[in-house]
């Protein structure tokens, strides 16, 4: 039966046109309580973790009713099955394991093997490799140190490792108080660093430009090369790859492969084939989704990044809301009311995209990640039956930095036509202090708050008017402008605040975000683990690619199709 024609649905569907076009304003003037009902606390190993979904069109109701849902959809047994290895992923006959990769005890099952063991012995290897490179025990083929390590992956093999890196990106800061000689003392305290001294660098595009920009800038005898690919079958990697060979043997001796090129993947016999020693490669397994993949072997350039015991901790971090996911109650479980909140827009007030704010700089590819992470998942038409969905499912996924958006799109969040449900990311210190006394963290808060506090307020017409009429603005004047003054308002939004961003409380983030879509698409009767839709186009740029030759026409194709082709020919 379709989800829509419960009776949880229609009653969400009766509680949208009544609580779901309340005024969020209001809500809050009803009740000083407000927050307190809706929002939800973690501490972990001395991290705070806080949803705040009060700025939402929601009631008790709403929320009551929304759990409802979750129960006829029967998240709770399929959250189970996902973490008792059962595979649940049916059109690609896998299980959905990756909570296996960053598990703390020692038995996770699937198919009737305890993958624990396993592993380990991988996670053991990529420390050992991490220590050598990092201490520089490990040298390249002259007998130097490696200073630079080049990702070389796509998709799930690629974005991850690089959003991570970059989040823990913190390295030995500049020393400000130096620099501002009247300093008045440090208001946010100095962070420990994550990031060490080797150069990270990454390759995905099968743009020639990005394989040249990138390697242009290193050398041979100082840089080491991760062929990341779960199937070691993608067309942009392998492409990538062997260009880095090229470059590689143009200066070195094909026996110093070895101690240039390591691999993280599924495939032994492709990786071998490549002409990597499988000694050098890092192994990791099919029921690894390749967009849950950053716990697996595929983080090895964040371990490489920020030392083994920063890249164990992350994965400590998820583990714990692995754990809260699985074990807290509904009415307070983070993850299953992300999701709720995200049906609730999408399925009964006709909200097509979220957005993704975080307020912090070093987060600054957090959306791009979960572009991926949720559209690649949720992305589908097809129920798990097979029948054609008559409800919406994933929506569109966007978003930059704060305070950068706001000077870029948030004028159609405020004041656009559209219903853009969104969450802003921030933490409560920063690991940077340029002026001494915290200034551009407070700023940088200050607008995170104004923003959620905006867009829930918005600005009536008598507020707008008494703005201009203190202005001293003439009344002819003011009719003309007033209706542009107006923000109408009401637009929902969460707030997720960290006391910091390390590699624990991102662990967590990532986490709740992946469990987030697992529910939604439960909920859609969706399989959220495969991704059929990438590979119709992959199939047709195989066929074209032989057609694209200079001077050569084609009338292979469509008329627009064969033009196009015939244009770039004529002119290559
Ligand atoms: O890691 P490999 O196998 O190279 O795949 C890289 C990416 O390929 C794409 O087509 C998608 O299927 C992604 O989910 C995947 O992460």
């Amino acid at each position: 039966m379709s989800i829509t024609k419960t009776a949880e649905w229609a009653k969400l569907a009766e509680l949208a046109k009544t609580v779901g076009q309340s005024s969020i304003r209001e809500a809050f003037q009803a009740d000083p309580s407000r927050f307190d009902k809706f929002n939800m606390k973690l501490n972990e190993e001395g991290n705070d973790f806080l949803f705040d979904f009060s700025k939402n069109r929601i009631d008790e109701n709403v929320m009551a009713e929304l759990r409802n849902l979750a129960k006829v959809a029967n998240v709770d047994a399929m959250k189970k099955k996902m973490f008792g290895g059962e595979k649940i992923n049916f059109t690609e006959d896998r299980a959905v394991f990756h909570v296996a990769l960053r598990h703390q005890g020692d038995e996770m099952s699937t198919g009737g093997k305890n993958v624990m063991p396993d592993i380990r012995a991988v996670q053991a290897h990529m420390k050992e490799f991490c220590s050598e490179i990092i201490s520089g025990s490990w040298t390249g083929f002259t007998g130097k140190k490696i200073e630079n390590i080049v990702n070389i992956g796509i998709g799930g093999s690629d974005l991850g490792p690089l959003m991570v890196t970059e989040a823990l990106n913190r390295a030995a800061q500049l020393d400000w108080n130096q620099l501002v000689s009247n300093s008045i003392g440090l208001d946010c305290p100095a962070l420990k660093p994550f990031k060490n001294h080797l150069g990270i660098h990454f390759i995905s595009n099968v743009d020639g430009t990005h394989v040249s920009e990138v390697l242009k800038k290193l050398d041979q005898e100082t840089t080491l090369c991760i062929i990341a690919s779960k199937t070691f079958t993608t067309q942009e990697t392998i492409t990538n790859a062997n260009s880095a060979k090229r470059w590689f043997l143009s200066k070195a001796p094909e026996s110093a492969i070895a101690k240039h090129f390591v691999a993280l993947s599924t495939n032994k016999e492709k990786v071998a084939a490549f002409g990597i020693d499988t000694k050098n490669m890092f192994e990791f397994w099919d029921w690894v989704g390749g967009r849950y993949s950053l716990w697996s072997a595929i983080g090895l350039s964040i371990a490489l990044s920020v030392g083994f015991d920063n890249y164990m901790q992350l994965l400590k971090g998820a583990a714990s809301m692995d754990q809260h996911f699985l074990n807290a109650p509904a009415e307070s479980n983070i993850p299953l009311t992300m999701a709720l909140l995200g049906v609730w827009y999408s399925n009964f007030l006709g909200a097509e995209s979220h957005a993704m704010l975080p307020y912090d700089q070093y987060l600054h590819r957090f959306a791009a990640y979960f572009q991926q992470g949720d559209m690649e998942s949720n992305g589908k038409y097809v129920r798990r039956n097979g029948d054609e969905a008559d409800y919406q499912t994933g929506p569109i996924i966007w978003g930059e930095p704060g305070t950068n958006g706001q000077h870029a799109f948030y004028q159609l969040i405020h004041q656009g036509t559209r219903l853009i449900p969104a969450d802003f990311i921030a933490t409560c210190k920063s690991h940077n202090n340029p002026t001494g006394d915290g200034l551009h963290h407070r700023l940088l808060l200050a607008n995170f708050l104004a923003q959620t506090e905006a867009l829930m307020l918005g600005k009536s017409s008598s507020e707008a008017k008494a703005e201009l009429e203190k202005a001293n603005m003439p009344a002819e004047q003011i009719q003309k402008i007033l209706p542009h003054k107006i923000f109408k308002g009401n637009r929902p939004t969460n707030s997720i605040l960290l006391s910091e961003l390390n590699p624990f409380t991102l662990g967590q983030l990532i986490a709740a975000y992946e469990h987030k879509i697992f529910v939604q698409g439960i909920i859609w009767d969706i399989n959220s683990y495969d991704q059929w839709g990438v590979e119709l186009g992959k199939q047709l740029a195989k066929q074209i690619e032989p057609e694209i030759q200079k001077g050569s026409t084609t009338t292979a194709h469509d008329s627009s199709t064969n033009a196009l082709i015939n244009f770039i020919n004529a002119r290559m």
